[in-house]
């Protein structure tokens, strides 16, 4: 019997930042991962996903030339484009390390843990008990009953950054933000790309944004057909079918499923320690606490608030508070941005302009800056994008960037609402020349420009004033 203060299950984004938070905090930890440390962010998602990105962003500069320069077919070497997502995730694992977390003092256990009761799990061949436990489990990429996806090979995040040779022509079926980024990694790196979307593809982003990024996807030579729902599969690797709604087939070389992802909650025997379930994830409190057992915490994809590994990291920090501190930690998520790593960029944080209009009707307006108008852009050659900043009462409830850097620059704005500044904050910051930043400081600008520039009272003002000084 192990007795430790805390229990976390899951060495992912969300596990590995409570286990490191509180163990430099003085509480002793143990940690419980069945599979890689560091989860699927470190191993299938994030970081395979965005070096992946990289290496077709690398063909893609020399496809398309730039300023001064014609394009030209690049010379793509896939071995070492995977070369370089492996060697991505090798540079960062020592972060996520066994040894490093049994450094900061966790003791580290690698197996699958079951809850055996309300206080008690089991894992490497020991009971555990613990004051708290955390769930931290993440999700599984979800595979939709479609007819024939049992006997037809496909992939998913954790198989298709294994693939040792190109796709010919992969088929996704799902146009969300892993199939359109995995989409623009392939296309660039020089496979045919078919993208199968039952809805709108990016359909939960702003749709004036996410049209950009399609435009551009498109342009790239990407098939992308949407309102279409996968109905059958069939096939083998080199020859995989998909037949959609109305009968029409696609056929390429490879599939890759990518409609989205449920909590990884199957294998923790829930039941026996009194954890209940909700639709997307456990059913916690603003606490992140089970509702239904006290002792239990969830944080990330398992906690079914959202996907993002800033998110479970966010949760994190709330649940050591939580159960360190003993501190009431309401978690808020209107200050949470999300980023498509396409290129181009789609950033969103806080309300999306028809949400803004939702909640708040006429108090609301937006303040649009068009990329073109930004000098850093012009220069770069990379003037297509906008900002959109939804402004109430002089302070912004969210903001939409679609363009070059728009991922980056989506954090001043992240910083902006979750600190509720007010306009003037932005007004009163210098942004260096010529920076893409500019466009931010143009927004507290289309804010300011008509409350001083048409402003009657302030014309005769100075005008009085202009009289009297000498
Ligand atoms: C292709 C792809 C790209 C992505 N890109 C981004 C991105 O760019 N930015 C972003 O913010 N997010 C991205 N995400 C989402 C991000 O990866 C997840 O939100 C994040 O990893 C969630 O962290 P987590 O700690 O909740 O779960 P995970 O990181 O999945 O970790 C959970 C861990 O728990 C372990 N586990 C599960 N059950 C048990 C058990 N019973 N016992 C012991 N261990 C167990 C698992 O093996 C796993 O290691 C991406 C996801 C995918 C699939
Ligand atoms: N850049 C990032 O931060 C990033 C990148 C990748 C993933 N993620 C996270 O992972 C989560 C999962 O991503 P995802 O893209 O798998 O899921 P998603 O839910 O965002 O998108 C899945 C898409 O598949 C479509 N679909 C579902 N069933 C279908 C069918 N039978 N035929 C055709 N289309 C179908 C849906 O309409 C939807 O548009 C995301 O929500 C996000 O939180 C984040």
């Amino acid at each position: 019997m192990l007795k430790t203060d805390l229990c976390v299950i899951g060495a992912g984004s969300g596990g590995l930042s409570v286990a490191a938070g509180a163990a430099q905090m003085g509480a002793s930890v143990v940690l419980i991962e069945g599979h890689r440390m560091g989860g699927d962010c470190l191993n299938y998602g994030c970081v395979p996903s965005k070096a992946l990105l990289a290496a077709g962003k690398a063909a893609q500069a020399v496809r398309a030339g730039g300023p001064g320069v014609e394009g030209s077919a690049p010379s793509v070497d896939f071995a070492a484009a995977r070369r370089h997502v492996t060697d991505t995730i090798a540079a960062i694992a020592p972060h996520d390390s066994q040894e490093r977390f049994e450094g900061l003092g966790v003791t580290v256990i690698r197996d699958w843990a079951r809850f055996t009761g309300p206080d008690t799990l089991q894992a490497g061949g020991q009971t555990i008990r613990a004051r708290r436990f955390v769930i931290a489990t993440g999700s599984r990429p979800l595979v939709p009953p479609i007819e024939g996806i049992d006997a037809t090979p496909y992939l998913t995040n954790e198989t298709i950054f294994d693939l040792r040779e190109p796709p010919g022509h992969l088929l996704i079926i799902g146009g969300g933000p892993i199939g359109l980024e995995m989409a623009q990694a392939h296309r660039r790196l020089g496979s045919s790309v078919t993208v199968i979307e039952g809805g709108t593809a990016l359909g939960r982003e702003d749709p004036e944004a996410a049209a950009l990024v399609l435009e551009r996807l498109r342009a790239e030579g990407i098939e992308i057909v949407e309102n279409t729902q996968a109905r059958r599969v069939g096939g083998r690797t080199g020859g995989i079918e998909v037949e959609v709604a109305g009968g029409t087939i696609f056929v390429g070389t490879h599939l890759l499923v990518a409609v989205g992802r449920s909590p990884a909650l199957d294998r923790l025997d829930l039941d026996r320690a009194h954890v209940r379930r909700s639709e997307t994830g456990i059913d916690t409190d603003d606490n992140l606490r089970s509702r239904t057992n006290r002792r239990v915490y969830a944080v990330g994809d398992a906690a079914g608030r959202g996907q993002f590994t800033h998110l479970a990291g966010y949760h994190a920090g709330q649940v050591v508070r939580s159960a360190l501190f003993s501190l009431p930690a309401r978690v808020r998520d209107d200050h949470i941005p999300r980023v498509t790593y396409t290129q181009p960029e789609l950033a969103q944080v806080g309300l999306t302009e028809s949400q803004a209009r939702e909640k708040f009707g006429g108090r609301m307006q937006v303040l649009r800056v068009a990329m073109d108008g930004n000098d850093r852009a012009l220069a770069e050659g990379t003037t297509r994008g906008f900002l959109k900043v939804m402004e109430v009462g002089g302070r912004p409830v969210g903001a939409t960037l679609v363009g070059a850097g728009a991922g980056e620059q989506i954090a001043l704005w992240s910083m902006m609402i979750a600190n509720k500044m007010k306009m003037g904050a932005l007004a009163a910051t210098v942004m260096p020349y010529p920076t893409m930043a500019e466009l931010s400081k143009r927004a507290a600008s289309a804010y300011f420009s008509p409350k001083l520039f048409d402003n009657h009272l302030i014309k005769t003002v100075v005008r009085a004033i202009q009289r009297w000084i000498p």
